[in-house]
């Protein structure tokens, strides 16, 4: 296309000061060029006389059009060279973000370059951009570019060159030669060029330019066929070095997979997030908010992170995809691609009720496994409060080892206002009653007896402007509770032993596994506290109220355990799905994720048969039998009291008075032990 040229938009230039004399006589290049008559259609379009260009610039379209686009863009003719950055740190950097086209060209320079010794040419590659990176060919010619930077680090594009074999090879996206005159800058007249692109294989993107340049005697027509075989020849140089890796990366990756299931669907990316295998990708229903997220073309892309952590690569994946599971993929020690996995079943496929609006709390949010009705609408409603800026303190109810922890977590990645506010949890079943009121508030100098000599921050102060979480808020003291409550009124912290009241701006996220209207009933939480921080709630389901969300964390586990050990994926014979399902869960997540662990560690094969399973599980007492079990067996029937007390005390001896290992083995926190052994009196001496 072409378009007239005003005089406002080209810059007036004299004759060439540093061209070299053109060559006085034309090489037989084309019937369209002519010395004289291009030099002086080049002159009229500086004067600005043009008219209708189209019919008074007697070259080839291909220049026209260029002239034109240099014109428009304000390209300096009178130019004598293009620009050059050739420091250390740039060449290093051009090299090493070309890494792949130069080893793809390294064969075919290596064998044209030493056939265009003496013969007055040089071969050069540049990048995408334009960026000269490798120069090969005729000494002296080399030596001669350096001089209008025709030389590694040299920038060749149309706009700020004008046109060349290079930039408008790049610009046309075609095979093209350009000759002397028909460069727009005076300074590179007295060359000559063919330039030939080179595609990416992977999507036909153009990532370079190879370019046979010299001086224009030179010329010869089958130059632009010279330089279209070698780029082609690059361009198959690097579909090979792409198929190769694709390969390795997978070879990596099956070496690699334990967490890997047939049937779950797998995308590996190479190391600038392309896709570069795909199968078995989930088939999510149109409308689905993770259609979007999925590949759908060669345009898709994963932003990989500087940092090569899985942590990194995590976060790095879009909104939607976070239950996916990713692993980077190293080949000779560097990251070279990442495999993301997407776990048959139903786990990556969960829609919330309202979606969390921030990345932050959608990582969270899917931080925890699970797709029942129950579940998805405890989370709603942590997804709103955590987003509430009105709601200053909540409480998270659920019997133990449901996951109250992760909804605490959950609240605060939406409640953070910047990345620095502080985070401070206090779990209240592990401090004794004395260090209470120091725990929470602080105190000065010399308080108490053992207080420290400098005074010491309570949590309050220590969470101001972010958030505190009391954990086991139903194990704390009566007789702190009215501090507690008027710190939450007044929002002042006064230290023990200090009438100076400092403010604090907090937010309280308590928790319990207490059922907190019964502890007010027996009068052993006080009514107006419960009402402060209850007003809103969250009550996580236990596991029993949450359908088939067992069977989702137990594949969650299984793949997570087997990941973190290096060990195959455990499979579950019907019988041992069979008890699996039947069983109660009185401990809840953190029960079921013990046994995984522990079926991991015990088994074995990695077929798990119901006899695999504890007892208790594998053939549970049946509730509808209670007498017949009291007749056939001797045993005396005891309070649940006793029999808890029983528990602690078997496991204790079991595991050797390890109280993290007598926790796990009896699917309760340890500060639940803790108060379990407060109560039946148990010292931890004992231990
Ligand atoms: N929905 C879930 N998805 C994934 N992991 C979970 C889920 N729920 C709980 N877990 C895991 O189970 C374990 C117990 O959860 P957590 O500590 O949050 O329970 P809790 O309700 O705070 O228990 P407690 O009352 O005993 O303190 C943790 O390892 C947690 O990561």
């Amino acid at each position: 296309m072409t378009k007239e040229i005003g005089q406002d938009e080209i810059q007036v230039a004299a004759r060439p000061s540093r061209s070299r004399p053109v060559a006085g006589k034309m090489v037989p290049a084309s019937a369209d060029y002519d010395e004289r008559i291009t030099m002086r259609a080049w002159e009229t379009l500086l004067s600005g006389e043009t008219g209708d260009a189209s019919h008074r610039f007697p070259v080839r379209s291909l220049i026209h059009d260029s002239w034109s686009r240099c014109a428009i863009g304000g390209i300096n003719a009178q130019q004598g060279e293009a620009p050059i950055n050739s420091g250390k740190d740039e060449i290093e950097y051009l090299t090493r973000a070309n890494n792949d086209l130069l080893a793809a060209a390294r064969r075919s320079f290596a064998t044209i370059g030493r056939l265009l010794d003496g013969t007055g040419a040089m071969l050069v590659l540049a990048d995408g951009e334009g960026m000269l990176i490798d120069a090969i060919g005729d000494k002296k010619t080399i030596h001669d570019g350096m001089d209008i930077h025709l030389a590694i680090g040299g920038k060749w594009t149309e706009d700020v060159v004008g046109t060349n074999g290079i930039g408008t090879a790049l610009w046309t996206g075609e095979p093209v030669f350009v000759h002397a005159a028909e460069h727009f800058c005076a300074g590179i007249k007295s060359w000559t060029c063919a330039g030939s692109p080179i595609r990416d294989p992977y999507d036909g993107t153009i990532i370079g330019v190879v370019d046979l340049s010299g001086h224009p005697d030179i010329f010869r027509p089958h130059n632009t066929a010279l330089v279209t075989a070698a780029a082609r020849e690059i361009e198959k140089a690097l579909a090979d070095h792409q198929n190769a890796e694709r390969t390795r990366l997978l070879e990596v990756f099956i070496a690699s997979a334990p967490h890997y299931r047939r049937t779950d669907g797998l995308m590996i990316v190479d190391r600038r997030g392309r896709p570069i295998y795909c199968n078995n990708l989930p088939d999510y229903a149109a409308g689905n908010p993770l259609d979007d997220q999925l590949p759908q073309g060669r345009g898709w892309r994963l932003q990989f992170p500087e940092a090569d952590t899985v942590a990194a690569l995590a976060n790095a994946l879009p909104q939607g995809l976070q239950a996916c599971n990713i692993s980077p993929l190293n080949l000779d020690g560097d990251l070279r691609g990442a495999a993301l996995v997407f776990p048959s079943g139903r786990v990556a496929r969960r829609t919330y009720p309202s979606r969390p609006a921030t990345p932050h709390l959608a990582e969270a949010a899917a931080e925890i496994v699970g797709d029942s009705e129950a579940l998805l609408a405890a989370i709603d409603v942590a997804c709103r409060v955590a987003q509430s800026k009105e709601v200053t303190s909540v409480l998270i109810e659920g019997e133990t080892g449901v996951g109250k922890e992760l909804f605490a977590r959950l609240v605060h990645a939406g409640s953070r206002r910047a990345p620095s506010d502080p985070f401070v949890a206090l779990n209240c079943g592990a401090i004794t009653r004395e260090l209470f009121g120091s725990e929470l508030f602080g105190h000065v100098a010399g308080a108490f007896t053992g207080a420290s000599r400098e005074g010491k921050p309570g949590v309050f102060e220590l969470a101001n402007g972010g958030v505190l979480s009391l954990d086991e808020i139903g194990e704390m003291p009566l007789e702190i509770q009215p501090f507690l409550l008027r710190v939450l009124e007044e929002r002042v912290v006064h230290r023990l032993g200090d009438s100076r009241g400092r403010p604090v701006d907090v937010r309280l996220i308590a928790s319990t596994n207490r059922d907190l209207k019964q502890e007010v009933a027996a009068g052993r939480f006080r009514r107006d506290l419960y009402y402060r921080i209850g007003t809103v709630s969250i009550h996580v389901p236990p596991l029993r109220e949450r359908g088939d969300d067992w069977q989702l964390l137990l594949e969650h586990f299984n793949r997570k355990i087997a990941g973190r050990i290096g060990g195959t994926l455990l499979e579950f014979s019907d019988p041992a799905l069979e008890a699996l399902q039947a069983y109660q869960w009185p401990g809840n997540v953190r029960e079921l994720r013990n046994l995984v662990e522990r079926l991991h560690v015990l088994s074995h094969g990695n077929m798990v048969e119901a006899t695999d399973l504890p007892e208790e599980i594998a053939s549970p007492a049946k509730p509808e039998m209670p007498a017949k079990i009291a007749e056939s067996t001797a045993a005396p029937i005891i309070s649940f009291e006793d029999a808890e007390r029983q528990a602690v005390l078997c496991a204790l001896t079991a595991e050797g008075g390890n109280l993290s290992r007598v926790a796990q083995r009896l699917g309760i926190s340890r500060p639940t032990l803790y108060r379990k052994l407060d109560q039946f009196g148990i010292r931890r001496g004992f231990v």
